[in-house]
């Protein structure tokens, strides 16, 4: 079975969660089953993207991170859309893993794949009120139970975008009914269309600040950890990046 993949690119770093600042090759996969309200990768599922699509085997997939030069990377992260959507993404990990490459994927928590199970850097990333989603928490219990040897191991986090008090809220039960899981609260970027980098960034700095504030002062949010998407503060809006 092919992958349908919309980008392939890097080296550049992991801007967010637990493996940030990771120099780290994305391939972004495309489909999704959710519709959050403010997906920054929209493109992988409204249709805008649909004839960039490239319907790839695991095998073309690795020529291309050939042609980057394997010399110049050791980790990869397969984002999305929803890569969780994918069964056939087995083999290109498997592939991935005996060319000695560390392997992050990015997925909200909806659909189990047993490759998982081989994923070193595996971000859960449940959403919360503001993204007009609802999160089915017998599909994510599921998936933490079944984790729960990679958790203990360290290859899975939990990461949630904070937009408004009620996403906190939300984000507080998820990190209390998962403790064990390292808990990440990412910021927001609500202005998906801003062209000017210094606005932008000077506007996600106020959220983060905004975000270390609510955290110092909340008990609950004492093993929490508050980041920024990297990748926003230093090229904004750009895609490929
Ligand atoms: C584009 S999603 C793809 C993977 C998967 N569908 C997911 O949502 O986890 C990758 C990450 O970007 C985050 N994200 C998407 N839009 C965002 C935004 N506007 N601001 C901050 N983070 C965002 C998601 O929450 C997720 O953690
Ligand atoms: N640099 C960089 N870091 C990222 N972390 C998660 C991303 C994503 O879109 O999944 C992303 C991305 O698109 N670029
Ligand atoms: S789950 Fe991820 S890719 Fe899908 S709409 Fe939400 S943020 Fe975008
Ligand atoms: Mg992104």
């Amino acid at each position: 079975m092919k992958i349908p993949v919309l980008e392939i690119f890097g080296p550049t770093i992991q801007g967010e969660g637990a493996v940030i600042g990771k120099k780290t090759v994305f391939i972004r996969t495309a489909g999704c089953d959710y519709q959050c309200s403010w997906c920054d990768s929209a493109f992988t599922w409204d249709g805008s993207g649909k004839d960039d699509i490239k319907m790839m085997t695991a095998n073309e997939i690795v020529t291309e991170l050939k042609a980057i030069g394997l010399e110049n990377f050791q980790h990869v992260t397969i984002s999305g859309g929803n890569p969780a959507l994918l069964k056939q993404l087995g083999e290109l990990i498997d592939i991935l893993k005996e060319l000695n490459l560390r392997i992050g994927l990015e997925t909200q928590g909806t659909v189990w794949q047993d490759w998982m199970l081989n994923i070193d850097d595996l971000t859960i990333s449940p959403k919360p009120p503001s993204s007009g989603m609802e999160t089915n928490y017998s599909k994510l219990n599921e998936m933490i139970e079944q984790l729960t040897e990679r958790v203990t191991n360290g290859h899975v986090s939990l990461k949630v975008v904070i937009f408004d008090d009620k996403d906190l809220n939300y984000a507080k039960k998820i990190h209390t009914k998962y403790s064990s899981v390292p808990f990440y609260l990412s910021v927001g970027n609500e202005d998906l269309t801003m062209e000017n980098d210094v606005e932008l960034a000077q506007k996600l700095l106020q959220k983060l600040d905004w975000l270390v504030g609510k955290v110092i002062n909340d008990p609950e949010f004492n093993d929490a950890r508050v980041l920024p998407q990297l990748h926003a503060l230093l090229w904004g809006n750009k895609k490929g990046v």
